[in-house]
């Protein structure tokens, strides 16, 4: 049961302010969606939250310790993270780039697996329907089926928290689903997962906690019908949203340009 927060966090990119004093905190059993338009910082939180980058001010902490202070090697058992468009830069078997997901458990590649990380590595296989992919190598994978091998191998570390960068991005509509379902099922084994999302509509229906950036600041947070607002969600995007109720979810849907 894992707690992951940013407190005051700061990111500077030159002379711009990308992130400006965030406080959110992030606990288990629940999925959160971070959304908001393109370069409202999204990526920017998740880097951080992850300990890739280091803030000009405050600091993110895992159960109340900074992680600064944590080792690389307990960080990285602790915190999964999946880059956006996440890429491997060796036509690797499926199989091993799951594997990658057991290294801050001490996999070591070039020998066999030890039984615990094999046994993550074909349960992470067969939560994302990959084990068709397994014995191929992932540069003969389409984006999709890659992405799905990619979502494996943050599943394999079993860490307390997951954050996924638009894990969905380019996944067709019945993996989309299938993938919620595989970050809702990790909320539901006690994880705390953080996931950013572009489906306004998506996020509406699977996510417990909606947080929409924008400009780099915390414009809403809270359970989807109240976080995807018009009011707030127009102002953030730029766009006028409309809603439909679905049954019984609320739907944003982008209607026009302007709000
Ligand atoms: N290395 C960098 N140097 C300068 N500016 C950067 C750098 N990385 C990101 N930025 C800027 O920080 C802002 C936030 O970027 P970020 O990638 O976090 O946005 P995002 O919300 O994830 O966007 P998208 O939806 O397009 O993926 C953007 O304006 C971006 O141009």
């Amino acid at each position: 049961m894992s707690t992951l927060a940013a407190r005051a966090l700061v990111c500077r990119r030159g002379t711009r302010t990308v992130l400006e004093s965030i406080d959110v905190a992030f606990v288990a059993d629940q999925v959160t969606a971070i959304v908001g338009p393109n370069g409202s910082g999204k990526t920017t939180l998740l880097r951080h939250l992850a300990g890739l980058d280091r803030p000009a001010a405050g600091r993110v902490e895992l159960d109340g310790i900074p992680t600064g202070g944590l080792g690389a090697g307990v960080r990285a058992r602790r915190i999964a993270y999946l880059p956006q468009g996440a890429s491997a830069y060796w036509p690797l078997f499926g199989r091993d780039l799951v594997a990658l997901g057991r290294l801050p458990h001490g996999a070591n590649l070039e020998r066999p697996l030890a039984a615990q990380d094999a046994e993550a590595v074909e349960r992470a296989l067969r939560r994302v329907d990959g084990l068709a992919f397994a014995d191929r190598t992932i540069d003969a994978l389409s984006q999709g089926e890659r992405a799905r091998m990619m979502l494996a191998r943050a599943l394999a570390t079993e860490a307390d928290v997951l954050l996924a960068d638009e894990p969905v991005a380019s996944l067709d509509p019945a993996y989309a689903l299938d993938a919620t379902a595989v970050l809702r099922a990790e909320a539901a084994r006690g994880g705390c997962v953080v996931v950013s999302l572009h489906d306004l509509g998506l996020a509406a229906r699977f996510a417990d906690r909606v947080i929409v950036l924008a400009n780099g600041r915390v414009a809403a947070d809270g359970p989807p019908d109240e976080a995807l607002r018009p009011a707030v969600i127009d102002a953030a995007y730029g766009v006028g949203f409309r809603t439909v109720v679905l049954d019984g979810v609320t739907q944003p849907v982008a209607w026009s340009r302007g709000p």
